[in-house]
């Protein structure tokens, strides 16, 4: 008897696990954004940043769940080991320094490499652009105008993502919403605590449409 009590117990006290990938070129603010979530998600002390080498894993209880982040290293020689990782994501965050306008193309590359990757097909993906707290920083708008630009003089197809201020709507997609629209691009300041909250909100709506979910 005890063991069926505490079969059942755990079923449903058990909760469900996300794993997000944290991805994008170093010093993007990848490891900042996971520290100061899991300050306040956990209340545990955040490791102080420097160039991350390999992966930091962290793990945060949002609301009835846990989101697992593999916050990955951005330097060049760790970013051949990202799609080792891709087949276990439920979702992406992919982060891009709104100051760093001389390597926009260059993650514009890798985020058009990540939408057509098969291990990666129908899973949600953010895009953070961050240091919006910096004065001439790009915003997320900014960054959909030069993807769509870098888009449009190429011959490969790209996928359309929402903006920002269609988050709302976007968070009422169901499962078999289109792959164009579990896309979002949103402004990251990984200081402010009500900026890293509103990322780890839109995650959490959207992780739920993942097909590994
Ligand atoms: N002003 C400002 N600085 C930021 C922001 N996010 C990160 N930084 C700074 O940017 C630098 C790089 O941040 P990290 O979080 O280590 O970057 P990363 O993407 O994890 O870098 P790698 O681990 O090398 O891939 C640090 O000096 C951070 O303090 C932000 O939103 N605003
Ligand atoms: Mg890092």
């Amino acid at each position: 008897m005890y063991h069926l009590l505490r079969g059942l117990y755990d079923e449903l006290t058990r909760q469900t696990e996300y794993s997000i990938l944290v991805i994008g070129l170093n010093d993007s603010g990848k490891t900042s954004f996971v520290e100061h979530a899991k300050e306040i998600y956990t209340g545990k002390p955040r490791f102080a940043s420097g160039p991350t080498i390999g992966q930091n894993v962290v793990k945060l209880p949002v609301s009835n769940t846990i989101l697992q982040f593999w916050d990955l290293g951005g330097s060049s020689s760790f970013t051949s080991l990202w799609d080792k990782y891709y087949s276990d994501a439920q979702a992406v965050l992919f982060f891009i320094d709104g100051t760093d306008e001389h390597r926009l193309k260059e993650s514009w590359e890798v985020f058009e490499s990540l939408k057509v990757h098969q291990d990666l097909q129908g899973i949600p993906i953010m895009v953070c652009v961050t240091k919006q707290d910096i004065e001439g920083a790009l915003s997320a708008s900014d960054i959909e105008a030069r993807f769509t630009e870098f888009s449009n003089s190429t011959s490969t197809p790209s996928i359309p993502y929402t903006t920002l201020t269609e988050r709302l709507e976007a968070a009422q997609l169901s499962e078999d919403a289109p792959d164009d629209k579990r896309n979002l691009v949103v402004n990251l300041t990984t200081t402010d605590e009500n900026s890293v909250k509103g990322v780890i909100d839109a995650l959490f709506v959207r992780v739920q449409t993942s097909p590994r979910g």
